[in-house]
């Protein structure tokens, strides 16, 4: 039987992490088994999440059998995760499955340095810079969304990507530098004439800036290709996303950005970046 490689996803309750553990759930089917079997390909090592969403939490937890539940809640939330656990569990007839539950702020820092072969940052926001160095200086790949540890830490991530022990020890999963990282693994540096970043331009693309005056948060929200968290839609819809994405991959694939150039292209915003 092969060694199962441990993941631990951080922000497990988002758009994220809800698809990460459809992944997961899909691997083992395809592998003619379950999630929490010992032989499923992909085995969940810890969940975090943040308060809003405890009772998925615990379901996902008693799904995956996740060794450690974290939430960035009070010890009162922990307590009602607790609830939801027992209740999770006793629906789905399952007994003995007692994870160990931690809270407080700090909680996903201490998901991040349980043993895993892989950590997803799938948290918003700069309060996902820690575990993503937690995670690396304990020697884990981190498979990266949280794309605001870069833009908030660039510096340090990069300094602890290189002093891992790995190979590679940080992927992208921010669509767009995943599919840059992938086409950078074939060919050499000097092959490369530009990268191209492309953007959707969100819902409010196209428009002028007196139809931008009445638009509404819901006309925010509704992006017209993927389905994502409030923040990254919103941001999405600024166009705000695209500038951070820029820096993102900055420190991500070590490229200097020596020209900008916005584009238009039939369907979509394309940023050309020329690297020296
Ligand atoms: N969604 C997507 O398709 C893409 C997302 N990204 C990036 O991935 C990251 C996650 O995005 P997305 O999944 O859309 O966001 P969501 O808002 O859907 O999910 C955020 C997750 O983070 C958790 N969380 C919030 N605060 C904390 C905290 N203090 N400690 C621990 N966990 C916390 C939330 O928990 P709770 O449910 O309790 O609030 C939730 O599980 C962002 O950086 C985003 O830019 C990048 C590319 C694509
Ligand atoms: C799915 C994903 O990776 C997002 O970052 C998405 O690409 C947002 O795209 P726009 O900001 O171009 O709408």
């Amino acid at each position: 039987m092969r060694t199962p490689s441990r993941v631990t996803l951080l922000g497990s309750t988002g758009s994220i992490g809800t698809q990460a553990i459809q992944v997961i759930e899909h691997l083992a089917r395809l592998a003619g088994t379950t999630v929490d079997a010992e032989d499923a390909p992909l085995k969940v090592a810890a969940l975090s999440a943040g308060s809003r969403s405890l009772e998925l939490l615990a379901q996902q937890a008693v799904l995956v059998r996740a060794e450690l539940v974290a939430t960035s809640g009070t010890a009162q939330d922990a307590q009602r995760l607790r609830e939801y656990l027992d209740a999770a569990a006793r629906s789905t007839g399952i007994s003995g499955y007692s994870p160990r539950i931690v809270w407080g702020e700090r909680a996903s820092v201490e998901a991040a340095a349980h043993p895993a072969d892989v950590v997803l940052n799938g948290i918003t926001g700069s309060i996902g810079l820690e575990p993503t160095l937690t995670a690396l200086k304990a020697g884990y790949r981190v498979a990266l969304a949280n794309k605001e540890s870069l833009i908030a830490g660039g510096p340090l991530v990069r300094a602890a990507v290189d002093a891992s022990p790995l190979e590679t020890p940080m992927v992208p999963v921010d669509s767009e530098h995943s599919a840059l990282a992938q086409a950078l693994t074939s060919g050499t540096d000097a092959e490369i004439d530009r990268l191209i970043l492309t953007a959707s331009g969100g819902p409010f693309r196209g428009y002028t800036r007196e139809m931008l005056h009445d638009v509404t948060p819901r006309q925010a929200l509704a992006h017209p290709t993927w389905d994502m968290g409030l923040v990254v839609t919103t941001n999405s819809a600024t166009m705000v996303n695209k500038a951070l994405e820029v820096l993102e991959a900055h420190h991500l694939l070590g490229l200097i950005l020596t020209a900008l150039m916005l584009r238009y292209t039939r369907s979509r915003l394309c940023i050309q970046w020329f690297s020296s």
